[in-house]
């Protein structure tokens, strides 16, 4: 297995407070893992800290080289984040917003050059917000906005995708068509590392991750019942993982 990301004795803490205790795993290029977990687990926080996001005791590689090795340009050109979307650009064009995904891949102050409208363009055109690219950010709806965001990560052009809750506010086609878009990344040997609290969608990706209390509880196989007992198992048995119609489903106890 090729690891394209791998966390060692990982240690984050938030305002003096250890929210990761020594995390350890390693993820595998050209696959997609879905990281899950209860409320306050430490999902979003190993995903920032994998971005190279957050100060962190212990160590983050990425393709085989330490995170803190990499030049902060050729890393940002190499991993591509999504966050939560909660970040203020809310006066610029929804086309400059997706620019901003192509920063790394010029030098300073230089001009957008022709490859970078073309990987613009393409981005918002697979994520359907080509339509308001001239539509300041502060005046798209919560779906449209992530979609705008979705092309932005997507125009980086990064071969490792890490995306904290990309489906958040899509409506269920979009949402469709955004996994369809991950398993594409990852059928041609890129990787993808998505925070996902709908399980069932998580379900979909190859592998689970699932975070307990700043820990890892377990990492394995969507299809395996070693994984469906771990989900099981970290939301206090109250969701059980059934098969339907060839699907993984995942669903909430009373
Ligand atoms: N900025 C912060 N300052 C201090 N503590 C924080 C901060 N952000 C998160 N935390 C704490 O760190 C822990 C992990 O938070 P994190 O956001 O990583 O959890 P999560 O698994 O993504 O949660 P959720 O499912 O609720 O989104 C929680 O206990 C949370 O309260």
């Amino acid at each position: 297995m090729t690891v394209a990301l791998a966390a060692n004795d990982l240690h984050v803490a938030l305002a003096g407070r250890e929210v990761l205790h020594g995390v350890r795993v390693a993820l595998a290029r050209a696959r997609w893992t879905a990281v899950v977990g209860p409320n306050g687990a430490g999902k979003t926080t190993l995903l920032k800290a994998l971005a190279h996001l957050l100060p962190c005791r212990g160590q983050v590689e990425l393709l085989g080289r330490a995170a803190s090795q990499w030049a902060a340009r050729e890393r940002a050109r190499a991993v591509s984040w999504l966050g939560q979307g909660h970040e203020g650009s809310e006066d610029l064009r929804a086309w400059d917003v997706v620019m901003l995904g192509r920063l790394p891949h010029r030098p300073w102050l230089a001009p957008p050059t022709a490859q970078d409208a073309a990987a613009v363009e393409d981005a918002m055109h697979r994520t359907q917000c080509w339509e308001w690219r001239g539509r300041p950010l502060g005046q798209v709806s919560g779906g449209e906005r992530q979609r705008v965001l979705l092309a932005r990560a997507l125009a980086v052009q990064a071969g490792v995708l890490l995306m904290d809750e990309p489906l958040a506010n899509l409506d269920p086609p979009h949402q469709a068509d955004v996994l369809a878009l991950v398993r594409r990344h990852v059928a041609a040997g890129g990787t993808a590392v998505t925070v996902l609290h709908e399980l069932t969608l998580a379900l979909q990706a190859d592998d689970l991750l699932v975070v307990d209390a700043g820990r890892i509880a377990h990492h394995g196989p969507c299809a395996s019942s070693d994984t469906h007992a771990a989900v099981r198992r970290v939301f206090g048995g109250r969701v059980h993982v059934h098969e339907v119609a060839g699907r993984w489903v995942a669903l909430p106890e009373a």
